[in-house]
C-alpha cells in the first residue's frame, strides 16, 4: 500500500490533521513550541503536528515590525487574560506567541539562579543539566548573535564573544536606528554614581547584576524585522520539512488518554476551530504529546484533560482523570510601574528601540534601607510561606523554596528590580520599573468545561508586602536618578508621578498599587520541580504521572529570573528537545 501523503507547511485547514496520526504533537507555536517542533522536525523519519490558536500573521507589520510594540495589545493577537485586582495581562495569540509580539529585549539573568533549579530536583536529577552550564550551552544554541557595528559601537553597545552563538536560528543584535543621544548614556553614569551599580559591557554571560546596553531579538538580514521563534526555526525551513504540519487557527481542547492506562498514556489530542465554532476534531500521536500553550493556558488544557486539583475540575465539570492539585499554582508574575520627566530639547538621536537596562541587587536598590530590608526577610520568610500555602503545595514546600529565593537576594546579589530606561515613555526620559523577584503566588484555574473561556487568572499581587518595598524603592530610586546629573541636565522637570506623589512612603505605596501594570512574564504554574515541593514535572519534562506528555514552556520555571524571559525559555526548549530525541 503506497504511504499516504501528508500536508506539511502551514496550513488553516483541520482536514489536514484530523484522523492523522503524527510522532509527535506539539501544543502551542509560541516561543517553545514552535522550537521544539522544528528541532524534533529535523528527523525527516518522524512527523511532527504543531497546532496553534492563533493566526500566521507573519506578514502583518504589528508583527514585524519591532517599532510596532504594543500596537498587537487587545487585537485578535492577544490573549489578554483579565487578572485579579482589576489588571490585564497580554500573551501572543498568533503563530510564534508572544515572540510574535513582545519587546524583544534579550537578557539571560544571573548563573547562580539556574543553579538553584537543581535544588528544587530529586537529588539523582540534580547532573541533568537544569543548571546554568546546561542551559548557557542552549541559549548559545539557538542564537547567531551579531556583533555591534562601528556605529553601535559609537553609541555605547559592547558584546563579549565567548558568551554567545553564532550559528543558532534566532537573530540577536543592536538595532541600526540605535539610540545615539545623549540620554542613555547619562542615565548609565548617573545610576553607577548613585548606586555603585557596575556597568557591564555584555551582561548575558551570567553575570546579570548590572546596567548595560543589551541586544534585542532582530535581524539585521531582514531590514531590522522581528526575529521571532517562527521567524527563526520555521521560515527558513518551511518548504522542505515536508514531515512538518503546523495548523494554525485551532485551538487543542483536551489530551486523550488510553482507557485506564497508568501511568496515563496520551493517545493524542482533541481539537476545533480557535473560534469556538464546528466540530471537534482528533489526532493521534505515535509517540508523544507536548505542550507548549504558555504559562497561563497550558494548566488549564492539562486541567480540562481531567488532571488536576480534583475541587477545580468537579466544579467546572471535568472528569477527574488523574487528582494533582499542583496544576496551576506557583504563579509568578511580576509588576511595573513607570516614572519620567520631561527633556530639555536634547535630540534623541536614533529610534531605538531602548536597550539600557539596569538590573540592581538589594544593597543597590535600597541603598542605606538595605539591612532593613534584609532582615525583613530573614524575619518574615516563614509567614509568608504560611500566608502562601493555598497557591503552593504546602507552607513547608513554599519554606523551602522560600529560602533558595531569599539565599538568592541575600548571599548572592540576584537583581531585585529591573530598571529600564525607556526615551519617550512616559516621557522624554521614562524609566520601566519592576520587581523581579516576587514571594507572593498565584494559580490558574478553569471556571468551567469550555476550553473557550479563559481561565480564572490570581496573581495575588503584592500579597506579601515585600513585593510592593522592591516596587516602590524601584520608583523611588527612578525618581532620584532622574533628578541627579549628568541625567538631570537633560530633564526640565519631573512629568510622572509628579505631584501625584509627594515622596512619603504612603504616597508612593498608593501611586505603585494603583497604577501597576502586569509585566506578562507569567511562570511557574507547571514547575520543574519534586512533586513534593509542587512541581508538575521532573527532569525529564514529563508530566507526573503520565507516560508520554512533556511540558517545555513557561510553565516550567520554578521561580522567576532577573531577566526578560526569552533568552532562557529558547535555551530550555533547546534542551527539551535533545533530550526527547535522545529518549525514543
Ligand atoms: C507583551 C509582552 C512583552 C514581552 N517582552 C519581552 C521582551 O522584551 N524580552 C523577552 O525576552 N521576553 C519578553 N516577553 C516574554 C516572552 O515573550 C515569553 O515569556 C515567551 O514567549 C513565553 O514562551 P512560551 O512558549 O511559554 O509561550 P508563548 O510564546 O506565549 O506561546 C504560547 C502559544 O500557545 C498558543 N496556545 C495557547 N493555548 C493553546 C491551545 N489550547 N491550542 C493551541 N495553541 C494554544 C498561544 O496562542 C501561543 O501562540 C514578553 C511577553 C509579552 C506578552
Amino acid at each position: 500500500k503506497p504511504l499516504q501523503k501528508r500536508a506539511s507547511g502551514v496550513s488553516t485547514n483541520s482536514g489536514d490533521a484530523d484522523g492523522q496520526s503524527f510522532d509527535y504533537i506539539v501544543v502551542g507555536a509560541g516561543l517553545t513550541g514552535t522550537t521544539v517542533a522544528a528541532r524534533l522536525a529535523e528527523d525527516s523519519s518522524v512527523s511532527v503536528l504543531l497546532v496553534e490558536a492563533g493566526g500566521d500573521n507573519r506578514q502583518d507589520s504589528r508583527i514585524y515590525d519591532i517599532y510596532a510594540y504594543s500596537q498587537a495589545f487587545n487585537t485578535e493577537l492577544d490573549w489578554a487574560w483579565e487578572t485579579d485586582q482589576g489588571k490585564q495581562m497580554h500573551g501572543g495569540k498568533t503563530l510564534g506567541g508572544s515572540t510574535s509580539i513582545n519587546g524583544g529585549h534579550y537578557t539571560r539573568g544571573m548563573a547562580e539562579q539556574f543553579d538553584s533549579w537543581t535544588k528544587l530536583l530529586e537529588d539523582s536529577d540534580a547532573n541533568a543539566g537544569w543548571d546554568w552550564n546546561g542551559i548557557f550551552s542552549y541559549m548559545k544554541k539557538s542564537e547567531t548573535f551579531s556583533a555591534p557595528n562601528d556605529q553601535q559601537k559609537a553609541k555605547g553597545a559592547q558584546s563579549n564573544a565567548d558568551y554567545h552563538g553564532t550559528s543558532g536560528p534566532v537573530q540577536i543584535t543592536y538595532p541600526d536606528l540605535m539610540y545615539g543621544g545623549p540620554q542613555q548614556g547619562a542615565f548609565l553614569e548617573t545610576i553607577v554614581d548613585l548606586t555603585g551599580i557596575s556597568h557591564e559591557a555584555d551582561i548575558n554571560g551570567g553575570q546579570g547584576n548590572g546596567v548595560s546596553y543589551t541586544p534585542l531579538t532582530l535581524s539585521w538580514q531582514d531590514d531590522d524585522h522581528r526575529s521571532s521563534a517562527p521567524q527563526a526555526y520555521l521560515t527558513p525551513v518551511e518548504s522542505d520539512r515536508t514531515n512538518w504540519l503546523t495548523l494554525v487557527e485551532h485551538q487543542v481542547t483536551k489530551i486523550n488518554w488510553k482507557e485506564g492506562s497508568s501511568p496515563l498514556t496520551a493517545t493524542g489530542v482533541e481539537f476545533a476551530s480557535a473560534d469556538g465554532s464546528g466540530n471537534r476534531f482528533t489526532a493521534t500521536a505515535n509517540r508523544e504529546v507536548i505542550v507548549a500553550c504558555g504559562a497561563i493556558q497550558s494548566p488549564a488544557l492539562i486541567q480540562l484533560s481531567g488532571v488536576g486539583d480534583a475541587d477545580i475540575l468537579n466544579d467546572a465539570g471535568v472528569d477527574v482523570v488523574l487528582d494533582m492539585k499542583q496544576i496551576g499554582r506557583n504563579l509568578q508574575e511580576q509588576t511595573m510601574n513607570s516614572v519620567g520627566a520631561n527633556g530639555n530639547g536634547y535630540d534623541y538621536g536614533g529610534r531605538g528601540p531602548s536597550d539600557m537596562i539596569a538590573y540592581p541587587n538589594i544593597h543597590e536598590l535600597f541603598g542605606e534601607d538595605a539591612e532593613a530590608s534584609i532582615s525583613k526577610i530573614q524575619n518574615n520568610v516563614a509567614s509568608w510561606a504560611e500566608s502562601q500555602a493555598s497557591a503552593g503545595q504546602s507552607a513547608e514546600a513554599l519554606r523551602t523554596i522560600f529560602d533558595i529565593q531569599a539565599d538568592l537576594i541575600i548571599n548572592q546579589n540576584a537583581p531585585v528590580a529591573e530598571m529600564f530606561f525607556d526615551s519617550g515613555f512616559p516621557a522624554d526620559l521614562g524609566i520601566d520599573n519592576w520587581q523581579l523577584l516576587p514571594f507572593s503566588r498565584g494559580n490558574v484555574a478553569i471556571s468551567n468545561n469550555d476550553p473557550f473561556t479563559k481561565p480564572t487568572v490570581t496573581v495575588n499581587y503584592f500579597s506579601v508586602d515585600w513585593d510592593l518595598d522592591v516596587q516602590v524603592a524601584a520608583c523611588k530610586l527612578g525618581r532620584t536618578i532622574l533628578s541627579s546629573p549628568p541625567l538631570s541636565d537633560l530633564s526640565s522637570g519631573e512629568a510622572v508621578p509628579g505631584s501625584e506623589v509627594d515622596g512619603s512612603d504612603a504616597s508612593w505605596r498608593s501611586w505603585v498599587q494603583n497604577g501597576f501594570s502586569a509585566v506578562a512574564h507569567p511562570i511557574g504554574t507547571l514547575a520543574l520541580m519534586r512533586a513534593e515541593l509542587g512541581g508538575s514535572v521532573g527532569a525529564d519534562l514529563k508530566l507526573y504521572g503520565t507516560e508520554n506528555v512533556r511540558v517545555v514552556d513557561a510553565s516550567v520555571l520554578p521561580m522567576q529570573i532577573s531577566a526578560h524571559l526569552s533568552a532562557a525559555l529558547y535555551g530550555v526548549a533547546e534542551k527539551a528537545a535533545d533530550l526527547i530525541k535522545a529518549s525514543h
